[in-house]
């Protein structure tokens, strides 16, 4: 492997920050792919046209990945956010664990193919409430605490635990207290890869269920020693981009040991009546002065989520380049 550890890496270079890719369902979407449909950005994978050498779809993902790069990524995803075996087994012709294996198992090889021997790559892997659409309001029913969270997630772990392409296991946009708890109750033998928590966090820097940035971090506390040293970053995604590096300054503040990760949404804000996006109106928020302060905050992963493009992921790796070294 030409790459080293993960964890290795971030140890021994205190300072290093990496430049993680973009929102690549919003992106794929730019680039004239349909996603609106249960398994979201994973939808072109599941055609067996997809496969073959001169698929148009494909091309549009193996630029995407080219592009992301070009802007400096140096960790990048898979396309398997809403790639559970529930969504996948329950909207598309996959229905079998084994017919699964072999869809996840290309997806991964296929993004190795296209980010290379010395990039990162992160399997990707949606919070429980994505399958239901509530990753934004953390409303995980009455009795969140009793969900088998671990038997949603399992076939989809299982894969990337096993394969030799993934570095590291993203849980992403996890808006829920208990969801938390049962991933960092998970063990070595459950999560065997480097892992990280991708918080989905409101505009008032709250968990979406509620729960405060201290309530997460009194918990990590208390799990202590006891907690799978697999547990490699923990962070925000998919939040505003506006408030962003404060929810971040929040979660150090209270574990200033732990290394973090961020990547916010563009910045564009949604109009769902109209169905259209508008510009940020906070013009004094740009990337450079947010990646400086994720920076002080102690982020070591610095990308974009929904809505952030390569130009976005450019002036990233101009930020971290100025702000790290
Ligand atoms: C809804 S958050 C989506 C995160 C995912 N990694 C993507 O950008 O495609
Ligand atoms: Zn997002």
């Amino acid at each position: 492997m030409a790459r080293l550890a993960l964890k290795q890496l971030l140890q021994e270079n205190p300072r290093k920050v990496l430049v993680l890719d973009g929102g690549q369902g919003t992106e794929l979407e730019r680039r004239g792919i349909n996603v609106a449909n249960p398994v979201w950005s994973t939808i072109p994978f599941i055609d067996d046209a997809f496969w073959s050498e001169s698929s148009a779809e494909r091309k549009i993902v193996e630029e995407m990945y080219r592009d992301f790069m070009k802007a400096g990524a140096e960790i990048l995803m898979t396309v398997t956010y809403q790639a559970s075996f529930k969504s996948v087994s329950e909207n598309t012709p996959i229905t079998t664990l084994s017919e699964y294996n072999s869809l996840l198992t290309r997806i991964v090889d296929f993004a190795r193919g296209c980010v290379g021997e010395d990039k990162y790559l992160i399997g990707s892997i949606g919070s429980w409430g994505a399958h239901v659409c509530c990753e934004f309001t953390g409303d995980y029913g009455p009795n969140p605490e009793t969900i088998d969270y671990y038997e949603y997630f399992k076939p989809q772990l299982e894969n990337f635990n096993k394969s030799p392409q993934i570095d590291v296991i993203a849980f992403e946009t996890i808006p829920n207290i208990h969801e938390i708890k049962a991933i960092l109750s998970w063990d070595e033998t459950i999560l065997s890869k480097p892992f990280y928590i991708g918080l989905s966090v409101d505009d008032n820097g709250l968990l979406r269920d509620g729960t405060t940035m201290a309530e997460i971090a009194e918990f990590i506390k208390s799990v202590g020693d006891k907690i799978n040293p697999n547990f490699t970053l923990l962070g925000i995604n998919c939040v505003s981009f506006n408030t962003s590096s404060d929810i971040l300054a929040s979660i150090h503040k209270v574990l200033p040991d732990m290394p973090l990760l961020v990547y916010p949404n563009s910045g564009e804000v949604y109009d769902a009546e109209r169905k259209v996006w508008h510009p940020n109106g906070d013009k004094s928020n740009t990337w450079d002065l947010v990646v400086k302060r994720y920076i002080e905050a102690g982020a070591r992963v610095i990308g974009g989520c929904c809505r952030t493009t390569p130009e976005d992921i450019t002036e990233v790796s101009e930020a971290v380049k100025k702000y790290s070294e």
